[in-house]
């Protein structure tokens, strides 16, 4: 089994009058998160981290800010496609822990929700989501919000060569007894149907001697 790691980053400035949008949550707030999209600084970085982590480029690749399409657009959307591309390599994830850096709202008392509702996006167990958060302290930037987030991966359970063989070789031997018994169903068991497939001499072979 091997192990990846990924770590994601981003930033938005608050802004009066839009919902504020974080982790797929909205959160009541006077104010939103600025972007081009709907400004989900958590899902942004959760995305950036599971796309690092399979060296799969980052959001803005995916999703240029130049891009009409991308206007309003929900974050969900982003996260998908990381999350395909995570499955594309061969992953899954094993857990994630996230920093979320601003002076308000206060995260703590919905970091319940928050948990859930990451965890219903990235289809993991709430518990395999960790939700943290920090005042901007000593930074002078109370208004923004930042994300930070760390992924780990661990590679899908692929079977061995062996044992793809094994697989491979049972599933030969029932569909033989399948045709011996489809066959004695038609002629019966007088005939003895055990070298049927198989190639014999067309001669008898006493004649050799
Ligand atoms: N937006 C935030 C910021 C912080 N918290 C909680 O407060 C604790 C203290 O934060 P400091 O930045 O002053 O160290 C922090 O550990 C969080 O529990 C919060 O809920 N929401
Ligand atoms: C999400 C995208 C999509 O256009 O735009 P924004 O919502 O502005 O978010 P940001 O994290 O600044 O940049 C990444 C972009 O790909």
């Amino acid at each position: 089994m091997s192990m990846r790691i990924g770590y994601g980053f981003d930033s938005h400035a608050f802004k009066a009058d839009v919902p504020l949008i974080i982790g797929g949550l909205s959160i009541e707030h006077p104010e939103g998160l600025a972007g081009h999209s709907d400004g989900d600084v958590l899902l942004h970085a959760i995305t950036d981290a599971l796309l690092g982590a399979v060296s799969a480029g980052d959001i803005g690749t995916f999703f240029p800010p130049s891009d009409p399409r991308w206007k309003g657009a929900a974050s969900s959307v982003f996260l998908q496609t990381a999350l395909e591309e995570v499955a594309t390599a061969g992953y899954k994830i094993v857990n994630i822990d996230t920093v979320l850096v601003m002076a308000k709202p206060k995260i703590v008392p919905i970091a319940g929700e928050l948990r859930e509702s990451v965890a219903r996006l990235l289809g993991v167990k709430p518990g395999e989501v960790g939700i943290k958060a920090k005042t901007p302290e000593g930074l002078n930037q109370d208004h923004v919000a930042v994300a930070h987030v760390t992924v780990l991966l661990e590679s899908l359970n692929v079977p061995e060569p062996q044992s793809l063989r094994t697989i491979a070789a049972e599933a030969n031997s029932d569909a033989n007894a399948e045709i011996d018994l489809v066959v004695k169903g038609l002629v019966g068991d007088s005939r003895d149907v055990s070298a049927l497939g198989r190639k014999l001499p067309s001669f008898d072979t006493d004649d050799l001697t």
